[in-house]
């Protein structure tokens, strides 16, 4: 999900600094005395990342459920270590980056406290370094060590549940594993976030290394992808690069939709990437959120490439699915719940596999404290309620501070008598989230943002709901440009959600 600026998190990123790695141990080691050590093992060694700004200490956990319920028990806490590291002024920001649930769920014990995990997909501290590849290193291209337990570890088949939704993209999957090259290629593998593309690409790399490992494997993201490109081109070590690329048996790209398509010499990289791996042999696996028709963004001549292929699509899982993915997600956490709770969660959680996790994560959670075993009412009473905070803890200067960090604005401006489409777009998306998550009238709204009536903000929230149903680009000079106002109004609202001090 993190691109340029987040896609693989939940969060939009604000342009706050981040400080060194050592002001982040710290920081660490804070929270750890103030809430303990056995409570900082159970909540954070393995499943969160800390990163410190310039005026926060902020913690990624892995969904929403979970910030919620640490905010509840630790906030005075997580704000004694913001204070003691970034003194007075220090904050705590509790958010959600998703990609530390796949760590989470695949080697709890293995990851570390500050996980540089290699997910491959951004993070924010990614955001200032390249992506990650699983190869050596090549000359003039900097990959980031794979040191020990840090090390990213890669889902296999078997922990796959299948059903309908995903029959065809696995056969194919395990089809392409076993004869690279030879049968579908190029694998394309569209679907929604959270219904196992990233598993299925992982499957791949861990069977093709297991059965041939004499072959050249490479998992990386569209955005990594371009990362490394940039690097290459600022280092002047482009050879290199095409070297190491163009040359392997098989490509595994993630999330093609963040192709970085308005960087030409990058796209055109990535044609003359795939068009020649295919050209030698290689087999190529791409996976993306739309079918290629769709990419409407990029070059035809990539649409089309993917199209001559095998293309195949995920489904969001049906209840019988969901059920037994409920089951086998809930094999580590034994005993905590009943099978009734397992159905209920499956029943409940219907958008995607990733929800399903969450749920059982937070449950989990709550029988390990409590030693009282999950049943329905539990359930429904803990994700209940969890869902409930999470919309009451949203007040409008929320929404004004997370709209303020995307666009690059201050409170002023946005409260102020601009037109300016850079300010007044801003505004109105502010107005819109306000009112949707906050539930505050349209009247404390108006009168929060520079004292406007309530017809203002009336006005505001069609807009809103115009552009996003018109999935209109968002055509403003900030981190968000280049996506679409119904994406950035998303991470906006996901942030919100997820902050929770
Ligand atoms: N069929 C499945 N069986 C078991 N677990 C699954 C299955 N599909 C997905 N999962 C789990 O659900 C989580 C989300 O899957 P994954 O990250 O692969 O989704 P994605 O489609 O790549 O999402 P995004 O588009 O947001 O990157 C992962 O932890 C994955 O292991």
């Amino acid at each position: 999900m993190t691109q340029p600026v987040n896609h693989g998190q939940t969060c939009v990123a604000s342009s706050a600094e981040i400080l060194p790695d050592e002001i982040t141990e710290r920081a660490i080691s804070a929270v750890q005395k103030a809430i303990g050590e056995q409570n900082y093992q159970h909540w954070f060694a393995g499943r969160s990342r800390f990163e410190v700004t310039n005026h926060a200490l902020r913690i990624f956990v892995s969904n929403p459920f979970i910030s919620n319920w640490l905010h509840k028990r630790f906030r005075t806490a997580f704000n004694a270590a913001a204070v003691d590291v970034l003194g007075p002024a220090g904050a705590c920001e509790l958010l959600v980056d998703e990609t530390l649930q796949a760590a989470q769920s695949e080697s709890p014990a293995k990851v570390l406290p500050i996980p540089n995990v290699d997910t491959g997909k951004a993070t924010s501290k990614e955001q200032r370094q390249p992506g990650k590849i699983q190869q050596p290193p090549i000359s003039g291209v900097q990959t980031l060590a794979v040191r020990g337990s840090n090390r990213r570890r890669f889902r296999t088949f078997k922990s796959i549940v299948s059903g309908e939704c995903n029959d065809l993209a696995l056969m194919a999957a395990q089809q392409v594993a076993e004869f690279p090259g030879e049968r579908f290629n190029p694998l394309y593998i569209h679907g929604s976030t959270g219904v196992g593309k990233t598993h299925l690409l992982e499957a791949i790399y861990s069977e093709v290394r297991r059965t041939q490992p004499n072959l050249n494997v490479v998992y990386l993201t569209s955005e990594a992808f371009t990362n490394y490109f940039t690097q290459a081109l600022e280092s002047k070590t482009v050879p290199s690069f095409r070297q190491r690329f163009r040359n392997v048996d098989v490509l595994l790209i993630d999330n093609i939709e963040f192709l970085d398509n308005k960087k030409k010499a990058t796209e055109e990289e990535f044609l003359h990437t795939i068009v020649q791996v295919i050209e030698h042999g290689g087999q190529l696996v791409v996976s993306g959120d739309r079918h290629p028709r769709l990419l409407t963004k990029h070059r035809e001549e990539l649409t089309t490439r993917f199209m001559s292929g095998l293309v195949c699509r995920i489904d969001v899982p049906c209840e019988d699915t969901r059920r037994r993915i409920a089951a086998t997600l809930a094999l580590p956490m034994k005993n905590s719940f009943t099978q009734e709770t397992l159905d209920y969660v499956a029943r409940r959680c219907k958008k995607n596999i990733r929800e399903i996790q969450g749920a059982l994560n937070c449950l989990h959670g709550h029988f390990t404290l409590t030693k009282r075993k999950i049943t329905v009412s539990r359930a429904r009473e803990i994700l209940g309620d969890m869902e409930q905070e999470c919309r009451h803890l949203v007040r409008i200067s929320d929404v004004e501070k997370v709209v303020c960090d995307a666009f690059g604005l201050s409170p002023s401006d946005l409260r102020s008598k601009s037109r300016r489409k850079t300010v007044a777009c801003p505004r109105a998306m502010a107005m819109y989230v306000a009112r949707k998550l906050t539930k505050a009238a349209y009247r404390e709204i108006g009168l929060y943002f520079g004292g406007r009536d309530h017809s203002t903000v009336v006005a505001a929230e069609k807009r809103v709901e115009k552009w996003i149903e018109q999935d209109s680009p968002l055509e403003l000079p900030s981190s968000c440009r280049g996506r679409t106002i119904s994406e950035v109004v998303q991470e906006i609202e996901e942030r919100l959600l997820s902050l929770a001090i």
